[in-house]
């Protein structure tokens, strides 16, 4: 599907640089086949050597190469880099924004003649565990839509959905590595708490939650009957969930998701 193609990011921050790290171990792409772009050379320069992909300091001309061209910029940044590239980039190239915030008609817009397809994705991308969610644009065919998705499945798990649900996705699955280390963090500081030592806590505290988190995919129960199967009557347990629950854990990661959801749309409201 890819053969004699360019993948090309500008961009080369931590999404860009987590999505080519994935796809290269996922061997979807080699290195030849993608390019990047960054205003920092050293950014250009780490990518280069740490990958051996191909680095172009010219947005325009990296434009005008991509079959697939990736927008990795922050938000802010994505409306004046269409109006540089515009003029360079060939109507047929597909165009992935990964920007949070950033609407498809504002994208469509600054490029009248490209197929857009936005995604939001996480950067478990990396490890081949991402979580991707894209939304085509009005010019975008079912084609375009199976060649990105091709991308984000080889690099984790990926759904179709409309743009009207991107706001949630971004504060859900976007920002939830963020909330999920630092859920690890806290495990583990209460690990050591307890009396482990630091390593074995980390261990213990990300291996539990990727084990929960694959119990969950792969049984298809609901997570409560799950946690019900750990809960053994009177014991430790329900203990420890008593006092989450009177702590106030889910109404946090509750207001944290809808926090992060209303800043995406903030984002996308801002001219
Ligand atoms: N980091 C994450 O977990 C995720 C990020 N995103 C989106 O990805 C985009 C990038 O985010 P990060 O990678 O976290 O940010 P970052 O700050 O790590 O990367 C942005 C990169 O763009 C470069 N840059 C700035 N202006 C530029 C320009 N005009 N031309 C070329 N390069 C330029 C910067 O030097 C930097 O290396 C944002 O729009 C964000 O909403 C989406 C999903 C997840
Ligand atoms: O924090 C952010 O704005 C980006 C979008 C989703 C994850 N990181």
């Amino acid at each position: 599907m890819f053969t004699n193609q360019y993948v090309g990011f500008i961009g080369g921050g931590a999404i860009a640089e987590a999505l080519i790290r994935g796809i290269l171990q996922a061997g979807l792409l080699q290195p030849a086949q993608i390019l990047v772009n960054d205003v920092n050379e050293n950014r250009r320069a780490f990518l280069e050597a740490s990958y051996g992909v191909t680095a172009i300091a010219d947005s325009q001309l990296l434009a005008a190469k991509a079959d697939i061209l990736f927008l990795t910029v922050k938000p802010n940044v994505v409306e004046p880099l269409l109006t540089t590239i515009a003029k360079a980039i060939l109507p047929q190239t597909i165009v992935v924004s990964v920007a949070a915030g950033v609407r498809l008609a504002a994208l469509e817009e600054k490029l009248p003649n490209n197929p857009i397809i936005r995604v939001m994705p996480n950067t478990p991308v990396a490890v081949g565990e991402g979580m991707s969610v894209l939304a085509l644009g009005s010019r975008s065919c079912s084609e375009h839509g199976e060649k990105a998705a091709a991308l984000f499945n080889a690099v984790g798990k990926t759904v179709m959905a409309g743009e009207e649900l991107m706001d949630a996705v971004t504060g859900l699955s976007g920002s939830g590595p963020g909330y999920a280390f630092v859920l690890i963090d806290a495990l583990a500081d209460a690990g050591v708490r307890v009396g482990l030592p630091r390593q074995m806590s980390i261990l213990l505290a990300a291996q539990t939650l990727l084990g929960a988190a694959k119990m969950v995919l792969e049984t298809g129960e609901h997570p409560a009957k799950l946690r019900d199967a750990v809960t053994s009557p009177g014991g430790t347990t329900i203990a420890g969930i008593h006092v989450m629950e009177q702590r106030g854990v889910r109404a946090a990661l509750s207001d944290a998701v809808a926090v992060a959801c209303e800043r995406s749309r903030e984002m996308g409201k801002r001219k």
